[in-house]
């Protein structure tokens, strides 16, 4: 099983934003992802639209032509409205403050238990797989599998930290957690901080792993190497593992 790559554009939209213009363009970039080989669009619409806007994930629905991933906290009413209303694929549940930098933690699953599975059925009803943001801790990824979530996403940024220090030992936590997973019946997705140095290692050893959602890595180097070589040489990383 090949691990899919799915393209988080939320820093084209940063770039947008900075100038208060519509360039570059948000959707032209989603078009081309999927054209130049991404398996899916990821965003991550943040309560202050730092970024990504409500409105831009309105508009790529409508361009989708491989998988839409929506990434949020579902404690924002307006996220899950907007989830409902735009039907993406895949949902995948991030515990973020809005004041948040960035993603840096998971779901507390045991604590949050009943919560995530109400939400997780909410989601179900509309027909959309659910992904839960998970540290890769064994006992947190077996409480995810009593939520009826579909998937966890492994948070990789502890991998990534540590992977030049000595990778055997970075992944050795999600080697174990993607074990737990499969175990309890849950897919494998895995994201944040994933680049193209560390990607290949991480697709080869941690098994089963379904998807990665990477973006800020990934437009970085697209400023080298433009957009369509970069996810080139991304899904080559994956592929020669
Ligand atoms: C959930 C995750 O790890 C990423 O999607 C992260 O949320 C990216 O968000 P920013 O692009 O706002 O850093
Ligand atoms: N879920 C992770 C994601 O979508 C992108 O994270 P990053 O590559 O921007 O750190």
């Amino acid at each position: 099983m090949l691990t899919k790559l799915s393209v988080n554009i939320n820093k084209i939209a940063t770039l947008r934003n900075s100038r208060g213009g519509s360039r570059p363009s948000v959707l032209q970039a989603a078009i081309d992802c999927q054209a130049f080989g991404a398996d899916g669009i990821t965003i991550h619409p943040r309560p202050d639209e730092r970024h990504i806007r409500y409105s831009d994930a309105r508009e790529i629905a409508g361009i989708i032509t491989t998988e839409f991933n929506i990434e949020g906290n579902p404690k924002e009413d307006k996220f899950v409205q907007l989830v409902l209303e735009v039907r993406p694929a895949q949902v995948t549940l991030v515990p973020d403050d809005p004041g948040q930098l960035t993603s840096n933690h998971g779901w507390d699953t045991i604590k949050e238990r009943t919560y995530l599975r109400d939400m997780t059925e909410v989601f179900h009803k509309a027909g959309i797989r659910v992904s839960i943001f998970t540290d890769p801790v064994e006992s947190i990824v077996a409480a995810a599998a009593d939520t009826g979530t579909d998937r966890v996403e492994l948070y990789t940024e502890d991998y990534a930290r540590h992977y030049q220090q000595g990778r055997e030992a970075a992944v050795a936590t999600y080697v174990k957690a993607a074990q737990v997973a499969t175990t309890h019946g849950l897919g494998i997705n895995a994201g944040h901080d994933l680049d193209m140095d560390n990607l290949g290692y991480f697709t080869r050893t941690v098994p089963r792993v379904q998807e990665v959602s990477i973006g800020h890595a990934l437009i970085a180097d697209a400023l080298y190497y433009g957009l369509e070589n970069t996810i080139q040489l991304y899904k080559r990383a994956i592929a020669r593992g």
